[in-house]
């Protein structure tokens, strides 16, 4: 699987490569195979046109007359032959191809790219995201398959916006896909949404222009039906659109927290609480006091943050969702992660301990350092990072030292745009800033959870997104997590 995660695309640019190395050396051999062809057939040519001076001499002469029936023996047996000769060559490729779950995977995430960044089909085919330039214009075809591909994996709305502009961009000069498919096209996604009127005149404009097109001709009626049912019963209700709140807004950054709030929020450094802070106090930025979230800047080098990538990049897989046993993959969750002990490097070790010197928690109680990086328009729909057993049964029965009391993310990049990680409950939102980190309580100071925790990583829309997890559990955190975090206190 290669779209969840922008580190396993990076291999398509290589497979592409070999891809067009491998039909080089394809065309090389067929073009040899023509070049003998070519000097074989001119000989032949040559000798015919000695005979056809003078038929009868030619054939009358034993000589020539066995070399003229020889050649067509023999020598064009041989032709035959070797045309129809495989020259051995195939298109190869080095690393396995991406699958139509790919394509998909991609066309989904631009649906969602586009739900929460309010992007038009027409900006991005004309190579803009976001009023930057990210790309030249595309083609009418282009815009079709993007079209298509929503259209399959029911993203009517986008499917809708990119055949209309597929048929904007539309001239006779633009080949690849014909006016008809894209009508087609549009008549179906049209009637999908309820359109059924608008999707009848795309139809008729089809059969119009092709009397006898098979797929115009078996959705008129139908279409015509739904006409009709409209009128008399209006439409079947559709199911409500999923609400996260303001987490649209915050992913934009363009919520606007209320004044009262940011007007307690301080940035200092953090010098108290353990040895290695009075000698190396942190940058300290305080998103929210209640529930407790800060974020450390620069606690991580790039020096760092080279080596962990070096070693988790072979270990990267598609993230699962869910606790335990019932972990599985999930569209809510589309990234590549991979586990790092500390006995791996001495780095992951050093970051194990920066984490306790930073929050003053055990790592004895810490799991091991988890590494992500996010796939084209990557997310993390909201979600709480603690568990909620069921009645009688204990968080994170494999960890087995209690449920996730805080958690400490870092970001190992930055990302072009997008990418935030916010808390909808609170308007909090942070864009990723390499080599900072993010802190939070999972848990009240009591142990029960803290359900104002919930958190989503918005979809990256431009760039490659890494981060590191360290997920702190309860056992051992007892006298150890302060009761007040307040400086002033
Ligand atoms: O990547 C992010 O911004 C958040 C990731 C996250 O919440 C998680 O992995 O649990
Ligand atoms: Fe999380």
């Amino acid at each position: 699987e290669y779209y969840s995660s922008v580190e396993q695309m990076r291999q398509l640019i290589n497979l592409e490569e070999s891809l067009i190395a491998s039909l080089g050396r394809y065309i090389k051999l067929h073009g040899q195979k023509i070049e003998f062809l070519t000097r074989q057939r001119d000989l032949l040519a040559k000798e015919l046109k000695e005979g056809k001076k003078q038929e009868i001499a030619y054939v009358s002469n034993p000589v020539s007359a066995f070399l003229l029936t020889n050649r067509l023996v023999t020598e064009w047996e041989r032709m035959r032959t070797f045309m129809t000769m495989d020259v051995g060559a195939k298109l190869e490729n080095t690393t396995a191809m991406p699958t139509s779950e790919d394509v998909l995977g991609v066309a989904e995430a631009m649906a969602r790219l586009q739900d929460i960044y309010q992007l038009t089909a027409k900006q991005m085919a004309s190579g803009k995201i976001l009023d930057r330039k990210f790309g030249r214009q595309l083609k009418t075809a282009e815009c079709y398959e993007i079209g298509n591909k929503l259209s399959s994996t029911g993203n009517y709305r986008y499917a809708l916006e990119w055949l209309r502009e597929s048929l904007r961009l539309w001239s006779m000069e633009s080949p690849g896909v014909s006016k008809v498919e894209v009508m087609n096209g549009l008549s179906f996604v049209l009637s999908h949404l309820g359109e059924y009127e608008e999707a009848l005149e795309f139809t008729k404009k089809v059969l119009k222009l092709q009397p006898d097109n098979q797929i115009a001709l078996k959705s008129k009626e139908p279409i015509e039906q739904w006409i009709e049912y409209k009128k008399q019963h209006g439409l079947p209700a559709t199911p409500p659109m999923p609400n996260y709140g303001n987490y649209p807004s915050l992913c934009r950054g363009d919520y606007q927290r209320p004044l009262k709030e940011l007007a307690n929020l301080r940035c200092r450094y953090e010098h108290r609480r353990t040895p290695f802070l009075r000698i190396a106090p942190l940058k300290l930025e305080e998103l929210s006091h209640d529930p407790y979230i800060v974020v450390y800047h620069e606690v991580i080098s790039t020096k760092e943050i080279d080596t962990v990538l070096t070693i988790s990049k072979p270990l990267l897989h598609r993230s699962m969702v869910g606790a335990s046993q019932k972990k599985e993959v999930s569209k809510t969750r589309t990234s590549n992660n991979g586990w790092l002990e500390d006995a791996m490097h001495r780095v992951v070790a050093r970051i194990s301990q920066r984490t306790e010197d930073m929050t003053d928690l055990a790592m004895s109680a810490a799991e091991q350092l988890q590494v992500g990086n996010y796939g084209v328009g990557g997310h993390y729909l909201p979600h709480h990072d603690y568990a909620i057993p069921e009645p009688g049964k204990d968080a994170y029965p494999d960890v087995g030292k209690g449920n996730r009391i805080a958690t400490v993310m870092y970001y190992l990049s930055d990302v072009d745009i997008g990418g935030a990680t916010v808390f909808p409950e609170i308007g909090v939102g942070i864009f990723p800033q390499k080599g900072s980190a993010i802190f939070w309580y999972n848990l009240h100071a009591n142990g029960t959870v803290d359900s104002r925790t919930l958190h989503a990583a918005c979809p990256v829309l431009v760039g490659s997104k890494w981060v590191a997890n360290k997920w702190i559990h309860e056992y051992g955190q007892e006298f150890r997590r302060p009761c007040s975090l307040d400086p002033k206190a």
